[in-house]
């Protein structure tokens, strides 16, 4: 198969007329969203600038860059963490003003409540929400089985290996049923072979629940191997560089020339040398 037929270019408008050209059916719009920072001191720090994207329902959109590129500020202000210096996003027809159940969060650092066990992170959500202990009992049980820890309800996260931990967080993320699930470089600390089995059953996830995810990473081949669409950023200040669609079939081999084609076209957008 061709890279052009595997991996076609989505028209992405001018970062001026973009907000407005947006799908209004969009799930997640950012609408020319900027972010400055401020120290304390006065300095200004231009995170991102004027960044137009829209997320269909049902994407699994990747966030990819280089550091300090402006994915985590992007992603942060699509959580409700961090307020846009100027534009807006909206997030199922709303603006966003701060952090919703709708919008579940799955960090590099597993982030669990130490003093929980696996049940009792996974049913933390509902039990704020107030859910019955009955509610809470069986959607535990069945996303933990989704994860496939259903051996480890009792146990506590310190007990649990660092992939563990993260199918955990995954299944937290998942028990408030969002619309959204946002996921910042969630991996990135485990080791390859561990990566590659969570990155499948993050797939499965997303075939099973058919959530719309956005996943910041800067690992090409992550990406590449996870994604519906790979938005690239290029810092000082983010802008988005390339929007692409990827059609490559799944299982995708990291051996095929369409994923070769693709991963070279990623690291020249974001400058990497491929001679490293
Ligand atoms: N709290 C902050 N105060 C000042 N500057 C910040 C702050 N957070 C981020 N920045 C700056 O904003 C820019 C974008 O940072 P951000 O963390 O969003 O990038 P990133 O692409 O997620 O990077 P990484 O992959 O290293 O996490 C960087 O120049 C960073 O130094």
């Amino acid at each position: 198969m061709s890279a052009a037929s595997s991996a076609a270019v989505i028209e992405r408008p001018t970062p001026s007329a973009a907000a407005q050209d947006l799908p209004a059916s969009a799930l997640i719009r950012c609408e020319a969203v900027g972010h400055v920072y401020r120290s304390t001191l006065g300095d200004e720090t231009q995170a991102l600038a004027s960044v137009s994207l829209a997320v269909a329902d049902g994407e699994f959109l990747c966030l990819l860059g280089p550091s300090g590129c402006g994915k985590t500020t992007l992603l942060n202000m699509i959580a409700g963490f961090v307020t846009p210096t100027s534009g807006r996003i909206v997030v199922g027809g709303r603006s966003v003003e701060g952090p919703s159940p709708d919008r579940g969060l799955v960090f590099q650092d597993y982030s669990l409540f130490p003093w929980l066990t696996v049940a009792g992170n996974v049913a933390f959500g509902p039990r704020m929400a107030g859910q019955s202990a009955a509610n809470r009992k069986t959607l535990t049980a069945e996303l933990l089985e989704l994860v496939g820890l259903g051996a480890a309800a009792d146990r506590y996260p310190s007990e649990l290996s660092g992939g563990m931990q993260q199918r955990v967080a995954i299944a937290r993320a998942l028990a408030t049923d969002p619309a959204v699930l946002l996921m910042d470089e969630p991996f990135a600390a485990l080791d390859a072979m561990t990566r590659g089995a969570l990155q499948r059953q993050l797939l499965e996830i997303h075939e099973r629940k058919r959530k719309t995810i956005v996943f910041v990473t800067h690992n090409i081949a992550e990406a590449i191997a996870l994604g519906t669409r790979i938005v690239v950023l290029t810092p000082h200040p983010g802008r988005i560089a390339e929007d692409i669609r990827v059609d490559l079939p799944r299982p995708r081999r990291r051996t095929s020339n369409g994923f070769n084609t693709l991963y070279e076209r990623l690291a020249a957008a974001i400058g990497v040398d491929m001679a490293d």
